[in-house]
């Protein structure tokens, strides 16, 4: 399979381009691409369990009921496991936006959580699934991406699908948690839970139903956000289009 390196053909932007990554490797440092090296490994592997398990459940019961009881052991590990992600940006050893990051990360654990975890009733939802199928083909295609991309030798296949994928896969994803969080509202209402109400000791009130309006409503600002970061990546690295990102 072709690598993007050569996609330069003998020469010019081909020598170019492996320069640009043997002096970015040199600024972070032995250790730190080793570790990352690592982390997008085990990652992948990690989602490739994940999807493996969904496929043979499926064709083993032929239903999604019960699926995400059956999955989410590895799914919690390997989700808040992510959360390593943010470090990666506050200590500087990817070049990603923390706020972008970080957006991204936390909503997925509130997800895996406070809603899928903690509402059983909603486990077996369909759009459960959405979600969960949108997060796993996009996790095996980006965290391979990003080790072959640290071993200096990405396919171009992996490379375009990462950058392709998620034009489809990221609405997918969001109308799968937007109706799994609505599927929880009339259990989170009938049940009070993680709420708090007055007279209390703290003598402050919290409604989590409240909260989780508000989150879905949070999705309005800020999924464009994440969108639009994506298909300015998609630009810089299949187009080569150079791009200013303003600062945090
Ligand atoms: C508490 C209540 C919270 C409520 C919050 C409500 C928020 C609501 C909005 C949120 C909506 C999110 C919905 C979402 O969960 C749905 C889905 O995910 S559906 C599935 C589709 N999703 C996707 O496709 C997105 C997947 N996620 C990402 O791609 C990243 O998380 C993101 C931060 C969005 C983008 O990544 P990044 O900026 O890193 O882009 P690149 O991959 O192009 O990388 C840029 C450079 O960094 C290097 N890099 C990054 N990570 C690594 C790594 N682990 N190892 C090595 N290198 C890494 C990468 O190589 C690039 O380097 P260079 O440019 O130098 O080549």
């Amino acid at each position: 399979m072709a690598s993007s390196e050569d996609e330069g053909g003998n020469g010019g932007p081909s020598e170019a381009g492996e320069e640009k990554e043997t002096v970015k490797k040199r600024r972070r440092g032995f250790l730190a691409t080793a570790w990352l090296t690592f982390y997008n490994i085990a990652m992948t592997a990690g989602w490739l369990v994940l999807a493996v398990a969904m496929v043979r459940f499926y064709m083993e019961k032929g239903t999604h009921k019960g699926l995400y009881k059956s999955i989410q052991k590895t799914l919690k590990f390997f989700q808040t496991f992510a959360l390593l992600e943010i470090v990666h940006c506050i200590i500087g050893i990817v070049p990603t936006s923390v706020i972008v990051t970080g957006v991204q990360v936390s909503s997925r654990i509130f997800m895996v959580w406070l809603i899928t975890h903690s509402i059983k009733p909603i486990q077996n939802e369909d759009s459960v699934v959405l979600f969960l199928v949108a997060w796993t083909v996009t996790e095996i295609t980006r965290y391979s991406f990003y080790t072959f991309n640290l071993l200096n030798h990405l396919p171009y296949f992996i490379k375009w699908a990462r950058y392709n994928f998620f034009i489809i896969l990221y609405p997918v994803g969001v109308v799968g948690e937007l109706l799994t969080i609505y599927a929880a509202l009339p259990y989170v209402k009938k049940t009070g839970m993680f709420s708090l109400r007055l007279p209390n000791k703290y003598n402050v009130s919290f409604d989590y139903y409240y909260f989780l309006l508000i989150t879905m409503a949070s999705y309005i600002p800020l999924f464009p956000q994440l969108y639009f970061h994506m298909l300015r990546q998609r630009r810089k690295v299949l187009h080569g289009e150079v791009i200013v990102e303003k600062d945090d």
